[in-house]
């Protein structure tokens, strides 16, 4: 280590007594710290705002925070786009606590992707206005999933400030806006927060809800300004521009001031005489790693967050650390608490509280926490795992070092045993020096415009300008040829009886909750969506929550029903599941000689087919085998064949050629959002080197959403462009054998392996020039 900052001497109880050659410090990192700059407060805050922001602690406005503020105040639709803990949410409260105190009618609407941001950003405001009678009128509120039917009525009548997310505003507000007459009537501001997050397929629908927000509200009489937040989005102008659908300025110089943060990157030892499945050597978990350092530092007084990648890797590293400290420091035991989504509304607000408050020291978390919710005086963030994207490393980092005395914090990301991790702690660059990804959303896909046309039309019947203004005459002509919509002569009108809100599920998830339940009390446990259902609380799995472990008995998916017992096994589970695709129909294909490109209809099959259980030491005890109903993903997908003879002759045997066609399948899902403006978390692939439907080696690349999303469609249509990109991209890339910029995936399901670097430039070569020698 070459000097001390506050993070290298947090980490130096954890690397006390290590060898500095046997050190899991792969990566250490300064980045400076900074002095805020000031801006006069702009003159249209009124004075009662300004003692408001006095009181609590606010006396002078940042740069960047006056010029977005006045932006927005003009009604200009601004992206603010600074760093985390900039102080955004003021930039955005200045011009609507403002305008709804003058204008008392006037009301705003908070968007925020999760309901832990949302009640965070409503404790912001509330604090702020307490006890100033010139607010009194405001109100401000919640209204999501968790807001009480009466409170949901009080709140359309008497709030001017309402805190919700997009699947609310469609669902909830959108489907009865003449309910929301006069809210919609008066509405001047509209803030989209953590605006990066809403990319792909959730994206898109979003962007569409922005578009029926936007529509309505007009239609009432209204024209509000759009202010969109986040620290982490590529190009915010044109990534509100396209979410909303109008253009957007964006601010994104940062003037806040910033403490020293220390970036550290951790890879977990070797553990001696363990041995893993097929007799693999078994690396320290990221988990167990994690809930060290995670006692260590709560130990040394750091308020600590440890960011972990499941439900069950926070449930296991908090008990670990709980562990950890009932021997080394028992009093410290009851200050680690857990969080993540699936416990109930109020557990969550209590946790949220204990964290702000300090009486809990050190939290595990899923990613629930890591969009915006200002916690302040955290000093750490442990990262249990890449979490899949840059910007959500950022995230999750952001999380510390927001005390305004000093604001010096550590962030360390701990790799799992993965390959993708493993890179990037030995890669640093790759992380550290990576811009952000592009947020990538695609409104026009026509399977995601049409239903949305129908939710249109069923607001307010659409006319023939906006039809054109959405570019939607083709999809609209569509729906009326199916019966769902109606063209009339005063506009376009849905079909009657159908009622189209219900049938969208804007997270495209799979739909539909499954209760766990403690048998021996009757309490509910938590919740787990049905999708995930059947590899997180199949029979025999070890359900944990809030530290306490259960073993499920029975999974009822008819009702909807997990019942578990209390019961603490020395062993984790964790579920197998098999992926299968077969084609059911063929939409399109054509030949190129020996290679066939094909647009096809398929049902993408998982099963979850045992589950493993490991004991602490992450030793494999054994394997378990179920019999677990299979999940079918009705969807559509771009396919390639080739024959073996062509490969062979290029120079891929069949012992090459599982890595080389896998390796090919991961880089083209990655360039996918090249020429279908998706998301590669949208996509799926399976490659095969015998397909039972083809008889020959195969590539798929699938839509991962029900009926198909219209990306494999893109990517059948501009194949070539497609894979000649591809191509280059795998080719130029410096690595030797095969990095997450090329060839491996984020979310591949066998852990990278087998991956053939050189096949798949071999493999894509051929699939080019095989393709313009035959066209
Ligand atoms: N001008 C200011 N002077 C002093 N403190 C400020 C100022 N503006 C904001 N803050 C404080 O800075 C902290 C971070 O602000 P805020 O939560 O708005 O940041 P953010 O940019 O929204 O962060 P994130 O990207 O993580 O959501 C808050 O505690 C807030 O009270």
């Amino acid at each position: 280590m070459q000097y001390s900052t506050f993070g290298t001497d947090l980490l130096a109880r954890s690397l006390a007594g290590t060898d500095p050659d046997e050190s899991p410090l792969t990566h250490l990192s300064v980045i400076p710290s900074r002095p805020a700059s000031f801006a006069e407060w702009p003159e249209w805050v009124p004075t009662a705002l300004l003692d408001a922001y006095a009181d609590n602690g606010i006396e002078r406005v940042w740069t960047h925070q006056a010029r977005a503020a006045d932006e927005a105040f003009r009604g200009n639709h601004v992206a603010i786009c600074t760093g985390t803990a900039s102080g955004k949410s003021l930039s955005y409260q200045m011009p609507i606590l403002s305008t709804l105190l003058n204008e008392k009618n006037s009301t705003a609407l908070y968007l925020a992707p999760t309901k832990a941001l949302g009640a965070d950003q409503i404790r912001a405001v509330s604090s702020i206005i307490a006890g100033r009678p010139e607010f009194g009128h405001l109100q401000p509120c919640a209204y999501d999933g968790d807001t009480d039917p009466e409170i949901r009525q009080w709140a359309r009548v008497h709030s001017r400030w309402i805190f919700t997310n997009p699947d609310m505003l469609h669902i909830g507000i959108l489907s009865h806006h003449a309910r929301w007459r006069q809210f919609f009537r008066h509405l001047r501001f509209i803030v989209v927060d953590e605006c990066h997050h809403y990319r792909g397929v959730f994206g898109s629908h979003t962007a569409l809800v922005m578009r029926r927000l936007l529509r309505i509200a007009r239609a009432a009489g209204a024209n509000p300004t759009v202010i969109g937040a986040s620290a982490t989005v590529a190009q915010p102008a044109e990534a509100l521009g396209r979410l909303i659908g109008e253009p957007a300025v964006a601010v994104t110089e940062d003037s806040s001031p910033r403490g020293e943060r220390t970036v550290a990157l951790w890879e977990p030892d070797f553990l001696p005489a363990v041995t893993g499945e097929n007799g693999a050597p078994v690396r320290r978990s990221a988990g167990a790693e994690s809930a060290r350092l995670l006692a260590d530092f709560v130990v040394e007084g750091a308020r600590t967050l440890c960011f972990a990648r499941s439900r069950r890797g926070v449930e296991l590293t908090a008990l670990s650390a709980r562990n950890l400290l009932s021997q080394s420091a028992p009093e410290l035991e009851s200050r680690i608490g857990a969080y993540r989504a699936g416990y109930l509304a109020d557990d969550r607000r209590k946790l949220e509280k204990a964290i702000s408050d300090g009486e809990l020291l050190g939290v595990a978390t899923t990613n629930a926490l890591e969009l915006g919710v200002d916690i302040s005086g955290l000093d750490a963030v442990i990262v249990s795992g890449y979490p899949g994207t840059v910007a959500s490393f950022w995230q999750q980092a952001g999380r510390a070092g927001r005390q305004r005395e000093s604001g010096d914090s550590l962030v360390v990301l701990v790799a799992r045993d993965d390959p993708l991790d493993t890179f990037l702690v030995h890669h640093p660059d790759s992380l550290l020096g990576k811009p952000v990804e592009a947020t990538v959303t695609d409104p026009a896909n026509p399977y995601i415009l049409g239903p949305h046309l129908l939710c249109a039309a069923a607001e307010k019947p659409l006319s023939d300008t906006e039809i054109d203004a959405w570019d939607a005459r083709p999809v609209a002509e569509d729906l009326a040829t199916e019966g769902l919509l109606r063209r009339r002569k005063s506009g376009w009108y849905v079909a009657a009886g159908v009622e189209p809100h219900a049938e969208i599920d804007i997270r495209g998830g799979i739909g539909g909750q499954v209760l766990i339940v403690d048998t021996t009390t009757s309490q509910v446990l938590g919740t787990v969506d049905t999708g995930r259902a059947m590899s997180t609380v199949h029979p025999g799995a070890v359900h944990i929550h809030q530290g306490e472990t259960y073993l499920v008995d029975e999974l009822d998916l008819d009702d909807g029903l997990a019942l578990a017992h209390p019961e603490d096994p020395d062993w984790t589970t964790s579920a197998r599941e098999t992926t299968d695709i077969s084609i059911t129909s063929v939409i399109e294909s054509r030949e190129f000689g020996p290679l066939t490109v094909a647009f096809v209809e398929v049902d993408v099959t998982h099963q979850v087919v045992g589950y493993l259980r490991t004991l602490r030491t992450g030793e494999v005890l054994d394997a378990v085998e179920l019999d677990m109903p299979e999940q079918t993903l009705h969807t559509r997908a771009v396919m390639y064949t080739l024959t073996p003879e062509v490969l062979a002759e290029a120079g891929i045997d069949d012992t090459r050629l599982p890595g080389s066609l896998h390796a090919a399948e991961h880089a083209a899902i990655g360039l996918l959002p090249l020429v279908a403006t998706c998301d590669r978390w949208d996509i799926g692939g399976v490659s095969t080197d015998l397909h039972p439907d083809t008889g020959l080696p195969t590539v798929f690349v699938y839509d991962g959403y029900m009926g198909g999303a219209g990306f494999a469609e893109r990517g059948h249509s501009a194949f070539l462009t497609w894979i000649n990109a591809t191509r280059d991209a795998v080719a130029s890339c410096g690595c030797e054998s095969g990095c997450p910029s090329c060839v491996q995936s984020p979310k591949c399901g066998n852990g990278n392996d087998p991956l053939d670097k050189d096949g798949a430039v071999t493999v894509l070569e051929l699939l080019s020039r095989q393709y313009l020698a035959h066209a």
